[in-house]
């Protein structure tokens, strides 16, 4: 876990980093190191300090107290050099010019830029170079945020759910570009709420809640921290008592002669269900995934605040 934080010249390496808003701690205390190469997802309930984070790795959002270093200089200096091309959530487009001026309008501003044509090619949205902003649809707003983001050919990529409003297939194409150019070995951070995203495009998933890290490592090891079984079987007459009492059981269910335990260890509950309830059927034992480690991780944030 915490791999990266011992790379000297990290890609981006948060220290300390504090931003409160009144009562509200939106983020209280990140300390986190990101290598170059590294895909990274940032996951976390609403109103977890996502955005905030985002926000101040872009030099958007002054922190309170705590430093931003993106490849060893200050955030505005690295976005002015085009080392960061971010993607935000709802960023304002131009109604009026088309997508491919849009892009190049974007690239006209950074030293050395990949032709418009080519970071349209990337976000797979070549055919609409003519379209005005007014005539996309949502999912295509998304991809010509992409386009903006890439045309600087940056070497990090901050993208703030960067798949809302695709559909399955849009969404697909996506990662799909998105690999081609981490395939390079430019770093990416992406905010999301798709635990599925995360599991399949990350190399590393960083867990916040209530303003904190909470949980940081590979997608196993993320799904480790919450280790654990839940076993079903239909059991005729299983009292809740007697199904507390099984071994190795550290939540359980009991309803309409259906179980539904969580345990430590499902060989050790497995059998004594079996011995105790004979006519047990229907038994099913599943892996917590990552949705069980991140609904685990992040219980309890209103107490936390
Ligand atoms: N400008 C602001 N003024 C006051 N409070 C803010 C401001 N920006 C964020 N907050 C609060 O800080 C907390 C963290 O918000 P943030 O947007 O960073 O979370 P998030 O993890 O990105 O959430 P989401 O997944 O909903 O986008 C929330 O409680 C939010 O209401």
């Amino acid at each position: 876990m915490n791999g990266a934080q011992t790379t000297t010249r990290a890609a981006v390496r948060l220290t300390g980093l504090r931003k409160h808003y009144g009562e509200v701690r939106a983020v209280d205390g990140v300390d986190l190191a990101i290598a170059p190469g590294e895909v990274v997802a940032l996951l976390g309930p609403n109103g977890a300090g996502k955005s905030t984070t985002v926000d101040m790795m872009l030099g958007l959002t002054r922190p309170d107290s705590g430093e931003v270093s993106i490849f060893g200089a200050a955030p505005a200096e690295a976005v002015a050099r085009g080392a960061i091309g971010a993607m935000l959530q709802g960023a304002a487009l131009l109604d009026d010019a088309t997508v491919g001026e849009m892009v190049g309008m974007i690239a006209s501003l950074h030293r050395k830029p990949m032709p418009v044509a080519e970071a349209l090619r990337r976000a797979g949205i070549e055919d609409l170079a003519n379209r005005r902003g007014t005539k996309l649809s949502g999912g295509q707003k998304q991809r010509v945020r992409f386009a903006v983001a890439l045309v600087s050919d940056p070497d990090l990529l901050v993208l703030d759910e960067p798949t809302a409003a695709m559909d399955v297939s849009s969404r697909r194409d996506f990662w799909k570009s998105m690999h081609a150019y981490t395939d390079t070995g430019r770093t990416v951070l992406f905010a999301t709420h798709y635990l599925e995203e995360a599991e399949e495009f990350a190399d590393r998933v960083v867990l916040m809640r209530a303003g904190r890290i909470v949980a940081d490592g590979s997608v196993a090891e993320v799904r480790a921290l919450a280790s654990g079984r839940t076993l079903r079987a239909v059991v005729p007459g299983a009292t809740a008592v007697e199904v507390a009492a099984l071994p190795g059981v550290t939540e359980y269910e009991v309803r309409g002669g259906r179980i539904a335990v969580s345990t430590r260890d499902s060989d050790t509950t497995l059998r004594a269900v079996l011995a105790r309830f004979p006519d047990a059927h229907d038994i099913e034992i599943t892996a917590i995934g990552l949705e069980g480690a991140f609904l685990t991780l992040t219980a309890d944030e209103e107490n936390d605040r």
